[in-house]
């Protein structure tokens, strides 16, 4: 991956996102928006390799997050290498889904049939350059990951923090070889909030020094719309978490689809106005 951040400026722009209204390939530091402010960080996006999807006026807008990635030409390994590891990740994901299902007294294959062939995976190559000229430090804003589970591979300079039930952010120290997991939108939809989505950030790495991560997102079928899961805590969950800026949605297409046009906004410009809503 750090070959992919040391190609020539032009080689990763030859495949700026902005030229996908799939939402895949690269942003430019700058280009992402998080809680309406500008992120401080590049990065690769890399999906389900599949036909571009051009949804038809009856069909929900969220079959545009379908489509083909786009790779640098200068680097031909790096498709077969992150496909690979989405696969395998994917499986990973499964089995620690099903054993977080099995633990709250839940049926383990509860969600099975929002996967499977059609199931949506994300990947992010990321990379943070150090701070701003600025002077801000949003690496990138406090958010919520939109699916179940992610999985995420964090270097060793750290600036990953977590809101815990105090209300405040605190460090994910890295630790060598290890993921960290954090809670999606889907699973607090899923538990009726018995579960909530790990509200997290990253803290710009001080001066030049550069961070580099790997999250991935495990994620149902676009079209999949997550039923309430049946386990012994139901009738006590206290409910999602309402927050009118950030509305949960139970059909996942239209979860993603809702940050992927506030995170990129050159992106929905350019390719979905009529997606946009009247500020
Ligand atoms: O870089 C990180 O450690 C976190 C990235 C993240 O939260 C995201 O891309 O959704
Ligand atoms: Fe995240």
């Amino acid at each position: 991956m750090r070959e992919f951040f040391a190609l020539p400026e032009h080689e990763r722009l030859a495949i700026d996102n902005v030229n996908s209204p799939h939402f895949r390939g690269y942003t430019r530091t700058g280009d992402e928006r998080t809680g309406g402010r500008q992120d401080w960080r590049d990065q690769l996006d890399i999906g389900a390799e599949r036909a571009a999807r051009v949804p038809g006026a009856d069909e929900p807008s969220y079959w545009w997050l379908e489509g083909p990635n786009q790779w640098p030409e200068a680097l031909p390994e790096l498709r077969s290498v992150a496909l690979a590891w989405v696969d395998r990740l994917s499986g990973v994901a499964e089995r620690l889904l099903r054993e977080l299902l099995v633990s709250i007294g839940a049926r383990a294959d509860f969600y099975d049939p929002i996967f499977g062939e059609r199931a949506h995976p994300h990947l992010k190559l990321v990379r943070y350059p150090g701070s701003a000229g600025s002077g801000a430090d949003q690496g990138v804003g406090a958010h919520k990951d939109y699916g179940f589970l992610t999985l995420l591979l964090q270097d060793q300079v750290g600036g990953l923090q977590v809101e815990r039930e105090d209300g405040v952010f605190h460090d994910v120290p890295p630790i060598p070889g290890a993921f960290v997991v954090n809670l999606g939108e889907l699973l607090e939809v899923a538990t009726n909030g018995y579960l909530v989505a790990t509200n997290h950030r990253v803290v710009s790495p001080p001066h030049a020094v550069e961070r580099f991560s790997v999250p991935f997102f495990y994620n149902p079928r676009l079209d999949a719309r997550v039923e309430p899961l049946v386990f012994p805590y139901a009738s006590g969950a206290p409910g999602v978490t309402d927050d009118p800026a950030n509305p949960l949605f139970a059909e996942y297409g239209f979860n993603e689809l809702k940050g992927k046009l506030r995170a990129h906004p050159l992106v929905a410009e350019r390719h979905h106005a009529g997606l946009l809503s009247p500020a």
